[in-house]
């Protein structure tokens, strides 16, 4: 028995011993944004390396030999770690995925919002061949589609697929979102054939070359807009993949082996950039001090802005489809795919959470005397009774009103400016983002409720940048 088949078997184990997954919760569809992990099957080229890859649900288990002393164990046993998203699949159909993770996306660029379906991950783990299935799936459901965009960002330009891949530029318009300018935008009508044909058409334009790991591998980002009779957009992504060394190699092998020296550079450069956003987003999401997010480094990050913005208010509903390889062979990228949608998933998740935080000064009464009752330990419990007023209230409250009534309620003039004083630190804590999350800070057990139902409004289409939906302003139609 070779190696690798002792190694499949050790991992057969690992999956007959694993406990069914729990169902999500939320369910997935109610999420705005979703981080999935794809894995693609074993193809012919695979052969004699052994499965490193299980799903189960949200969780992604990644699989090592066991080596001591730089020595492979020899019985096959293998090690394994665990990673953990919204969700994970294997061998689902292109269909199921569709109905899991997309379906939902393209019902709210029905019903007029913006959609964007991302495909990210290493280079041969199925991207392209997941996007256009998806498309695919879109387009056999039946989905009325009225006009249709396709570009590519290529060494940090944009081209028009459906202009003979003519140069366009990328200009931040007075609301500060960047849009793609003169991109030509194809009705429906008059394109005279079927969108799906449209689509074709321009995935054909789209810069491809063989590398090591893929035969037709995409050299660059491409972007599929469909415009929807409601006003909604939905955006496919399929971006560039990463490469390690032994891509590179087999460039510096190739025909044209500068350029594609070069290509891989800036695909991963734009990739690179990519991934300091994401790091950075899980950064903020958490509270703390702010950091500043590089959108601007790259043409990339400026047009994923808005689909990068992973609050539960989110303009665009967003799905992440993380791609990684199935065998041993393709482990370090697969734990650097996994890295950082573990970051993704957990800042979506950390921007759920801190949602949930209401800033005391929009706390109830009741919400006020309770902190008040806690307050170091219960110092001022006492005083509690007396402060049933809201937090807007207490806000506007001037120093001497206050101490007036801490006064009568058997306070003194100390105790008034101390209570005065905590609360506004609260308020002006709660504005820099950071709350109750703040380490150390505790905002003393008070129940913050949820601000159920009250969902900012959503801003039409028309305004936000090409992946909430390409600002109408700036595509030209043909
Ligand atoms: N779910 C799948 N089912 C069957 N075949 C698949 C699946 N996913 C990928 N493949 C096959 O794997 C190969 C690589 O896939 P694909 O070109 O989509 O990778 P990619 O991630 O887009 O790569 P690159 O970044 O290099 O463009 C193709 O031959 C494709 O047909």
């Amino acid at each position: 028995m070779e190696l690798y088949e002792l190694q499949d078997e050790h991992v057969g184990a690992f999956r007959a011993k694993m406990p069914a997954a729990p169902e999500p919760n939320p369910p997935i569809s109610q999420l705005q944004t979703t981080v999935v992990c794809r894995c693609r099957p074993f193809l012919d080229h695979d052969a004699g390396s052994f499965q490193a890859v299980t799903t189960n649900g949200p969780n992604i288990y990644v699989h090592k030999e066991v080596s001591k002393a730089g020595l492979v164990d020899t019985t096959g046993k293998v090690n394994s770690k665990k990673f953990q998203l919204h969700a994970s699949t294997a061998c689902e159909n292109d269909e199921s995925l569709y109905e899991m993770y997309v379906e939902a996306v393209v019902e709210k660029s029905k019903e007029g919002g913006a959609g964007c379906v991302l495909a990210y991950g290493q280079t041969g783990a199925g991207k392209t061949h997941t996007i256009e299935a998806m498309m695919d799936t879109m387009f056999q459901s039946g989905v009325e589609i009225v006009a249709v965009s396709c570009f590519e960002v290529r060494s940090d330009k944009v081209h028009d697929l459906l202009n003979d891949s003519e140069e366009l530029k990328v200009l931040t318009g007075a609301d500060g979102n960047d849009n793609v300018v003169g991109l030509k935008k194809l009705e429906a009508e008059e394109a005279g054939e079927a969108v799906k044909d449209v689509v074709t058409r321009a995935k054909a334009l789209r810069s491809t070359a063989s590398t090591n790991a893929n035969d037709q591998s995409s050299r660059s980002h491409a972007f599929y807009i469909f415009f929807l009779p409601s006003g909604g957009s939905l955006t496919f992504v399929d971006l560039a993949g990463s490469e390690n060394k032994a891509d590179a190699k087999s460039h510096s092998e190739s025909e044209n082996a500068d350029e594609r020296l070069k290509e891989m550079k800036e695909i991963n450069k734009s990739l690179g950039d990519l991934k300091e956003c994401i790091r950075l987003t899980l950064v903020n999401s958490k509270g703390g001090k702010q950091q500043h997010i590089p959108f601007r480094r790259s043409v990339l990050t400026r047009l994923l802005r808005t689909s990068l913005d992973v609050s539960p208010t989110s303009a665009v509903k967003t799905t992440f489809l993380c791609h990684v390889g199935p065998t041993r062979r393709s482990l370090s990228m697969t734990i650097n795919t996994l890295n950082y949608a573990e970051q993704m998933c957990s800042a979506t998740n950390a921007a759920k959470e801190a949602a949930k935080f209401k800033g005391p000064e929009k706390w109830s009464p009741k919400m006020v005397a309770s902190w008040v009752e806690k307050l170091d330990g219960g110092k001022y419990a006492t005083l509690s009774e007396s402060m049933h007023m809201s937090g807007k209230i207490f806000q506007t409250m001037w120093l001497n009103d206050f101490i007036k009534r801490v006064s009568a309620a058997g306070g003194t003039e100390a105790d008034g400016n101390y209570i005065y004083d905590k609360f506004h630190d609260l308020v002006a804590e709660s504005k820099k983002g950071n709350g109750a999350k703040k380490k150390g800070k505790k905002v003393d057990d008070v129940t913050i409720e949820i601000a159920e139902g009250k969902k900012p409004a959503q801003k039409p289409v028309s305004e936000l940048m090409y992946g909430a939906g390409l600002s109408a302003a700036c595509v030209e139609n043909s």
